[in-house]
């Protein structure tokens, strides 16, 4: 992991990465700014070329306390109260996750949702689980560019099977909801 000073610039970097995909995503850039653009990634591609980790060394995805734990694969969640049971707390979807007509893309609801559902079933010391099913019903339109409200709660725990609930609002309206069952690896699996 990062020291403390660096993880402070790591993460701008990650929102800064979050801000750019946003903007390419909403681009229609002319062929000189794409040459342009296309230079910069090969030398920041060169760049982490130098300082490429094993799996268990990477930093992108595991930095606990910040917004969707410093990775951009899913939208930005910022956990805002979480304890044994469940856990709140806010999501937005960027222009990135745009899918048509202002609506989210129906493939990154459900990537928030392994995310705070898959936080619950391991709070507490749990061992970890993995993702055995996860079902969301999309019930309204989830807009992109605003913070909504996300919350996830554990239904049930037998032996190793935690099946977690969880909801997803914009104010008052009920965008999706969800249910995953996360099973306890066994001892020595990988
Ligand atoms: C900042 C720090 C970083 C940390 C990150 C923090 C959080 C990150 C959060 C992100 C989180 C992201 C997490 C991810 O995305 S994990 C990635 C996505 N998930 C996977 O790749 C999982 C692939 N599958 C497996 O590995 C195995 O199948 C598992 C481990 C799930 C079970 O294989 P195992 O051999 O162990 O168990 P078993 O087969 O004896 O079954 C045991 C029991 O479970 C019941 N069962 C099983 N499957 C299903 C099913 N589909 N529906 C209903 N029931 C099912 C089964 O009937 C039995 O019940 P019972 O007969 O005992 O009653």
């Amino acid at each position: 992991m990062p020291d403390e000073a660096s993880a402070g610039d790591y993460a701008a970097m990650i929102e800064d990465l979050r801000g750019f995909l946003d903007r390419l995503s909403s681009a229609r850039p002319s062929p000189e700014a794409v040459r342009c653009l296309r230079e910069a990634l090969t030398g920041w591609s060169a760049e982490l070329d130098r300082s490429q980790v094993p799996e268990h060394d990477r930093v992108f995805g595991r930095l606990a306390g910040l917004p969707g734990r410093g990775q951009t694969m899913s939208p930005r969640l910022e956990i805002v109260e979480t304890g044994p049971d469940g856990s709140r707390g806010t999501v937005r979807f960027g222009r990135y996750h745009l899918g048509r007509n202002g609506a989210a893309h129906g493939g990154s609801i459900p990537l928030v949702f392994d995310e705070i559902l898959g936080q619950v079933a391991r709070v507490n010391g749990r061992s970890l689980a993995r993702t055995a099913y996860l079902r969301v019903d999309y019930r309204s339109i989830t807009p992109i560019d605003r913070d909504l409200e996300i919350s996830a709660r554990l239904v049930s725990v037998t032996g190793r099977k935690y099946v977690v609930a969880g909801e997803l609002r914009d104010g008052p309206v009920l965008c999706a909801e969800a249910e995953a069952l996360f099973v306890e690896l066994r001892p020595g699996r990988p």
